[in-house]
């Protein structure tokens, strides 16, 4: 079976400085080779630190801006090659919901100005009908329908990501692009807001990019995750099994950062310590190698290659396989458990090949 979205060797440069006569001397890789898939009906997050490309590739991925290099597909079709007209459909099929909606709702519009705007501009329903369709939208995301008289300045931040996500299901997408949709709300208010996206992406099958730097929303609402790294993938697996046994380093590391809240399953945190790389002038080889504490010489001058091992994961380190288990950096009450020292001496001994770098373990305040 076709996936929904297939994104392939995705690469985005922007020019970062330029000499006095305007020529290019500087370029952010922000997006250096990304490739991923996107299953009808279900959610990749993309996760890293900020700056590492999430939302360049958003916004390539809605062609909204042009990549230098590689191919995105919608539904078997290249996206690149797609005329005028098929541009539109598309734009109506994939859609996007941003981190703060009260920027991207008009405030002079009401509500029902707001959700009719899509309906007639893709033509898709008779003009004598929309308000109903109106309410319907309005009832679908939980709010009431003699709200479509209001502005949104009369909402809560809460209802007013509800009527950005009514907006985008207006033109019946089958994708949408969710863009930090709940870190700008109320701790209180995010929850609501997942569990509604959850609710419309089973009755309507909806496929969801979710782009985020927040690992426990992810953990609550993804099916597979993409974990980025200045400007590439770095790894992924389906959402519970990355969750529970993350293998690259770097993955390990982000994860470590999740705060967990009992106690006995905290996991050892990993510090990163070395040079904060950046997109300007990303490492060779490896570009995690800088900070990775399992670093070896190959990793210098290498690039990993993302590679499928089988079991759901597709990770690119040159160390897979060779690392301790994930589960074992859980630390039993007062130091490290008998596993992880057993793993820790094979593993110095594999180092003696190799040039190791630092590791430091702290425990999750
Ligand atoms: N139009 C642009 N011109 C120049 N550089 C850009 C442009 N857009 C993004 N960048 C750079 O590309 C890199 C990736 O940016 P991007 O916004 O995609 O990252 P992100 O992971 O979404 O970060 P955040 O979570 O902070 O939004 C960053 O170094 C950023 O400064």
């Amino acid at each position: 079976m076709t996936a929904l979205l297939e994104v392939e060797g995705l690469v985005k440069h922007f020019v970062a400085e330029r000499s006095l006569f305007g020529r290019p001397t500087a370029h952010v890789r922000a997006v250096d080779g990304v490739s991923f898939t996107v299953e009808a009906g279900k959610t990749l997050a993309l996760v890293g630190e900020s700056g590492c490309g999430k939302s360049t590739v958003s916004r390539l991925v809605l062609r909204l801006i042009e990549p230098d290099a590689g191919r995105i597909r919608f539904e078997g079709r290249d996206l690149g090659t797609l005329n005028a007209e098929q541009l539109r459909a598309f734009r109506r099929d994939a859609q996007l919901i941003f981190q703060d909606p009260y920027a991207s709702l008009n405030p002079r519009m009401t509500v029902s100005q707001i959700l009719t705007e899509p309906l007639a501009l893709h033509n898709l329903v008779p003009a004598a009908d929309r308000r109903e369709r109106v309410e319907e939208l309005l009832r679908l995301v939980g709010l009431e329908p003699r709200f479509a008289r209001r502005y949104p300045h009369e909402f809560s931040g809460g209802q007013r990501q509800r009527i950005a996500i009514a907006r985008a299901l207006a033109v019946e997408p089958k994708l949408i692009i969710c863009d930090e949709p709940v870190s700008a709300l109320d701790v209180s208010i995010r929850s609501q807001i997942l569990n509604l996206l959850r609710d419309l992406q089973d009755r309507l099958k909806l496929a969801y990019i979710f782009v985020s730097h927040d690992l426990a929303v992810v953990k609550h609402i993804a099916d597979r995750v993409a974990v980025m790294n200045l400007g590439t993938i770095v790894e992924t697996a389906d959402a519970q099994a990355l969750f529970a046994a993350p293998r690259h380093p770097y993955s390990r590391a982000l994860l470590s950062a999740i705060p967990v809240p009992k106690p006995r399953a905290r996991r050892s945190r990993i510090v990163l310590e070395g040079e904060l790389p950046s997109a300007l002038n990303p490492p060779s080889g490896c570009r995690f190698h800088t900070r990775c504490p399992y670093v070896i010489a190959r990793c210098r001058s290498e690039v990993p290659q993302l590679r499928e091992d089988g079991t759901g994961y597709a990770t690119a380190c040159h160390r897979t396989g060779e690392l301790p288990g994930a589960e074992a950096i859980v630390p039993s009450d007062g130091g490290f458990s008998p596993t992880l020292e057993k793993l820790v001496a094979a593993f110095n001994a594999a180092e003696a090949s190799g040039q190791p770098g630092v590791i430091s373990q702290g425990t999750e305040a």
